[in-house]
């Protein structure tokens, strides 16, 4: 099947910084992707080349095989919510919604409507006098209305409170199981991506340093503890991370199949928030060699 979104070598630099570099990935139709990464990772760089606000100083990135840069064609495909949702504070919810339908060829005003009307939210209030979890839905319910192939959010909850983002992601994941669009968003919230996403990409210092769907990437990690200065125990591909006390060693290793372990080694499943927690210190020890030990 069609990739909904596929990166190939993708890069972009400001200045001799490079804020993204030989990204590849693709992301299958219909999934929901999570992009996590620290601040600075190249998260809102990789959206925006996405969306064709940014164009590539290396390598290529399409949407349904079009590059998004390349017309309205592909554009239309794509339903963006970029950070801080940005409305025009001054127009009321009824007359974004009014002004999207002028804007898009296809343009479904009563999903919009229908939406916000279901959550509560003032039809005719200037959008700037709304609560910040009302103006993300009011972004999400524009976003939707374009009924697009591809919808992506540059943290789309970072503003709202537990309960308010609780509720954002659901209707979210709603609205998106009802319209089959693919998903990618990107977020700080790593205790909630197992519950959110079914893909999963990390970024860290312009580069992805995991990629996949999130069964598989579970499916591929072991977390083994055992005695300290046991070595490393055979079948791990890597070690992705270590951590010692006195006496034990605990590893998260990549491995898709392990032989039966020796008996002093206990073998336990990995949660998705150590997982992506693991790969970043990694990449950070890979980048500050700071003190952390790192094996192979
Ligand atoms: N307009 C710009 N000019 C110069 N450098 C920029 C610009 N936009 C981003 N950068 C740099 O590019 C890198 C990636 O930034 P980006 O905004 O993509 O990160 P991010 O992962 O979205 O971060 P955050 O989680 O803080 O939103 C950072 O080092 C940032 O300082």
């Amino acid at each position: 099947m069609e990739p909904a979104l596929e990166t190939e070598a993708l890069g972009k630099r400001y200045g001799r910084t490079w804020a993204l570099r030989d990204c590849t990935f693709r992301l299958p139709a219909g999934r929901v992707t999570a992009l996590v990464g620290p601040n600075g990772a190249g998260k809102s760089t990789l959206l925006h080349l996405a969306v064709g606000l940014l164009k590539p100083d290396e390598g290529r990135v399409r949407v349904f095989g079009k590059e998004p840069r390349d017309g309205t064609e592909a554009l239309s495909e794509i339903g963006f919510v970029a950070q801080d949702t940005p409305l025009y504070r001054d127009f009321t919810a009824r007359e974004l919604i009014s002004l999207g339908g002028r804007l898009n060829r296809r343009w479904d005003d009563a999903l919009a409507r229908d939406r916000l009307s279901a959550l509560g939210i003032p039809p005719d209030r200037p959008v700037g006098k709304l609560s910040g979890g009302q103006r993300a839905q009011v972004a999400l319910a524009l976003a939707l209305a374009k009924r697009p192939r591809l919808l992506l959010l540059d943290e789309p909850v970072a503003a709202l409170d537990p309960l308010a983002r609780r509720e954002f992601m659901q209707a979210l994941m709603g609205a998106v199981a009802e319209s089959e669009a693919t998903v990618l968003f990107s977020s700080h919230l790593l205790a909630e991506l197992e519950r959110t996403c079914d893909h999963l990409i990390v970024l860290q210092s312009a580069h992805v340093q995991l990629a996949g769907p999130v069964d598989e990437l579970l499916d591929g990690h072991r977390l083994l503890v055992g005695p300290r200065d046991a070595g490393t125990p055979a079948g791990v591909e890597k070690v992705v991370r270590a951590a010692h006390t006195d006496r034990q060693s605990t590893l998260l290793v990549r491995s898709r199949a392990l032989p039966a372990l020796d008996p002093e080694w206990t073998e336990h499943e990995v949660g998705l928030e150590d997982l992506v927690l693991a790969y970043l210190a990694d990449a950070e020890t890979r980048e500050t060699n700071t003190a952390w030990e790192v094996t192979a």
